[in-house]
């Protein structure tokens, strides 16, 4: 019910639009009522062939309900469409808003394709909160009132009976159906999110699916998922087909209840037999309003639960806030780090570990270690992915925290062992790092990164994923955005790894190249050509090792000498050798 409270609360700013549309919506009933009744009346009158100008106020009503039916249904869907797709278009600006600075610390522990469903579906299923769950209940309240004080002007008791069935059609049924289908609307919703989940694990892992024998058994849980949610769907338009039949079975029942109470007022003489059919065609128009209401608790079912899910991620703290007054970010940004340590949460042991390291604007840095030895963590700690746990981390001689997260991603660029490539073309890909990029900038970019070759493909798609370039093409890609980006300070964290050892040291030259006065941090496994690093941080198990040139580092004969001697001893033995 706090999630009911809460989507309220969000809605409240269109309140006016949707008491208008509600309103509007009572008056296109009303005149549907206004409509039959006035009908019954002329077919009753023109039956005792009466003279023309004894039937001329049926005619005018007729006339006048039935074309302001039509334009005030229209209004009224004009209304309540037009506030709906507001009410979604802020909601959906609202998410992304709050979307944004979870990112990625916080949004790790959801799968993209259940990120997805809250966007799109879950936010979409929302837009039933004013039409199928706020707005009927008025709209049948209001004709009821009409309706009730209309009759009770014949007959009280006729309006009372009235009463009767109204209350059962719009708390009874409602009740009822709310309680047999308890579970459908949020179990179809669970549904539907693990089969889009299964079906995105299904297409982007088809290939290990394929060469590990694994098709058969993922179609089978789809399977599962998918006829778990249409047993659902089944169950619930089982009971929208009772739920209509019961308002039905409660109309007639309706409309003998009044019968009885005005036949004998008309057998009196009190009233006229004309009074019958109008009474009639009333009774049964007004439970039109009424058939929504059982479907409206349903859907306020659904979108409790689709609430609960889109406040579960705007109420997520993220990781990293902007400060009240961020420093500006300019000239020189030399790095430090003192006693700096990070745990990932839920971890026991520290990713980085007091570590300690200073480096001077226009550096050319190595970090090496071995694997999961906390090289990454240090530089989403430098782009503020995640928040120092101790110590200190200064960019520009201030805290990393006194930066805005943005202005502070401008002015160092990354480029991470997980680069994305969007499905775009070459061009849009690349001018991501700098929109306004001319094609000789971008071609300039991509010569740098190595590749050559792609000068004259702007304009060709790089598949989903990037997945129409090679590794190493997608990982020179990268590069380019980041030489496009021109920010001081250059990551490059397993940046090379895909290409051969020639093309990697071409690539590394060109950017050394293009990067003139920029520091260049570059996360390495390899070791090759280390005399051109100023410094080599040696990182193990989150903790400095040690660190110096590559020079010094082999002469300590250390960790870094161990690891350069198993790169680089034949791994083969020479027969006859030992
Ligand atoms: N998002 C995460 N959540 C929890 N633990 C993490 C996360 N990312 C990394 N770790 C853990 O932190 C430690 C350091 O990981 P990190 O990625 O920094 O190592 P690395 O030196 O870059 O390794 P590699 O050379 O294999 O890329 C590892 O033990 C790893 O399991």
């Amino acid at each position: 019910m706090n999630e009911l409270l809460r989507l309220t609360r969000i809605v409240r700013p269109w309140a006016g639009w949707m008491l208008l549309a509600a309103l509007l919506s009572f008056a296109a009933t009303g005149s549907g009522i206004g409509l039959l009744m006035t009908a019954a009346y002329l077919i009753a009158k023109a039956a005792l062939q009466p003279p023309l100008a004894a039937l001329q106020i049926g005619i005018v009503g007729v006339r006048f309900f039935g074309l302001a039916r039509g334009v005030l249904r229209y209004l009224e869907r004009l209304a309540s469409h037009d506030t709906t797709f507001r009410i979604l278009t802020s909601l959906r600006l609202w998410f992304y808003d709050a979307l944004e600075p979870l990112a990625p610390a916080r949004l790790m522990q959801f799968r993209s394709a259940d990120l997805l469903q809250r966007i799109v579906d879950d936010i979409q299923s929302l837009e039933n909160l004013y039409t199928r769950v706020l707005a009927p209940p008025v709209t049948a309240l209001l004709t009821a009132l009409l309706l009730w004080f209309l009759l009770g002007f014949w007959s009280p008791l006729a309006a009372l009976i009235l009463l009767f069935f109204h209350l059962i059609a719009g708390i009874g049924v409602p009740l009822l159906t709310a309680r047999l289908s308890r579970g459908t609307a949020s179990g179809i919703l669970c549904r539907k999110a693990e089969e889009q989940m299964l079906a995105v694990d299904f297409a982007q892992g088809l290939a290990e699916l394929q060469m590990y024998g694994g098709v058969e058994r993922h179609r089978n849980r789809l399977e599962l998922a998918e006829s778990g949610k249409l047993a659902l769907e089944r169950k619930s338009s089982l009971i929208d087909g009772m739920q209509e039949t019961l308002i039905g079975i409660l109309m007639n029942a309706a409309v003998l209840g009044v019968l009885s109470a005005v036949l004998p007022l008309v057998s009196g003489g009190t009233l006229s037999g004309i009074a019958l059919s109008i009474a009639t065609l009333a009774v049964m128009a007004s439970f039109e309003p009424f058939l929504p209401l059982p479907g409206s608790l349903r859907h306020l079912e659904a979108d409790i639960h689709a609430g609960r899910r889109i406040f579960e991620i705007l109420d997520a703290t993220p990781e990293v806030t902007e400060p009240s007054a961020p420093l500006p970010l300019e000239g020189e940004l030399p790095i430090e780090a003192r006693e700096l340590s990070f745990t990932y949460p839920g971890n026991l042991r520290p990713a980085l570990d007091r570590v300690s390291f200073m480096i001077p604007q226009g550096a050319r840095v190595a970090i090496v270690g071995p694997s999961g030895s906390g090289k990454s963590t240090l530089t989403a700690l430098l782009v503020r992915f995640w928040n120092p746990g101790s110590g200190i981390l200064t960019v520009g001689r201030h805290p990393i925290a006194a930066y805005s997260p943005e202005a502070l991603r401008r002015r160092i660029a990354l480029v991470s062992q997980r680069t994305y490539v969007f499905a775009e073309t070459i061009r849009e890909n690349l001018l991501l790092a700098r929109p306004g990029a001319t094609d000789h900038e971008l071609r300039e970019a991509l010569r740098a990164a190595g590749l050559d070759h792609f000068r004259t493909r702007l304009d060709e798609f790089a598949g989903q994923h990037g997945m129409q370039l090679s590794g190493g093409e997608r990982q020179r890609l990268a590069i380019a955005r980041a030489i496009l980006q021109d920010a001081p300070v250059v990551i490059l964290d397993e940046a090379t790894a895909s290409l051969d050892a020639p093309t990697e040291q071409e690539v590394l030259r060109r950017i050394e190249e293009a990067s003139e006065g920029k520091t260049i941090i570059t996360i390495t496994h390899r070791l090759q050509q280390m005399e051109r690093f100023g410094n080599i941080l040696v990182l193990k198990d989150g903790r400095l090792a040690e660190t110096g040139t590559h020079t010094e580092l082999l002469e300590k004969q250390s960790v870094y000498h161990t690891m350069w001697n198993i790169q680089h001893q034949s791994i083969f033995v020479q027969p006859g050798t030992d």
